[in-house]
């Protein structure tokens, strides 16, 4: 867990392990949730469609409808990591190809309750960083805070 006070608030942030056994424990957050920051290794193609498995397994969740999501690429400080844009066709992609197969499966007759990719890829975004450099970090932290704050006014 850790913690970064603004002047007005105070950001409580809980980093959940990315580990197969561990994943099995986030769904406990989910209720005090206020806002979702997901990140992926930029350096790590392999990877990727995992990681947008497990990604779209969050969003499915009930209580993390409607909160605010950062997806955030991480290693930019790696010469050839992918950009903040290929992660983001990477994921539409993706998101695209996986809403057809879904699609495809149930028939053309049924009922779908899949999500419109416009409206996946509004709700999203995508933010460059590098941890260990530290660049970005206070780009995201300042579009969570303002975000966090905006629907907190409207939920108020
Ligand atoms: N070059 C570079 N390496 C990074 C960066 N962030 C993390 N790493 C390295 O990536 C490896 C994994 O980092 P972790 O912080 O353990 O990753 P994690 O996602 O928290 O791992 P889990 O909690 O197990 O999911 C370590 O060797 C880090 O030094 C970064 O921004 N740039």
């Amino acid at each position: 867990m850790g913690k970064i006070t603004l002047p007005s608030t105070i950001l409580q942030f809980w980093d959940l392990g990315g580990q197969r056994d561990i994943r099995l424990i986030w769904p406990r957050y989910y209720d005090d949730c206020h806002a979702v920051a997901y990140v992926v290794d930029a350096t790590d193609r392999d990877r990727l469609v995992e990681g947008w498995e497990v990604f779209e397994n969050v969003l499915s969740a009930p209580q993390i409808l409607g909160v605010p999501l950062l997806l955030l690429a991480n290693k930019q400080d790696v010469p050839g990591s992918l950009s903040v844009e290929e992660i983001r066709n990477h994921y539409e992609e993706w998101f695209q190809r996986r809403q057809r197969e879904h699609a495809a499966e149930l028939g053309p007759m049924s009922p779908t309750s899949e999500v419109p990719t416009a409206e996946r890829m509004a709700s999203l975004n995508v933010q460059g960083i590098s941890a260990i450099e530290g660049t970005g970090v206070r780009d995201a932290v300042n579009w969570l805070f303002i975000r966090v704050q905006n629907s907190r006014r409207r939920d108020s």
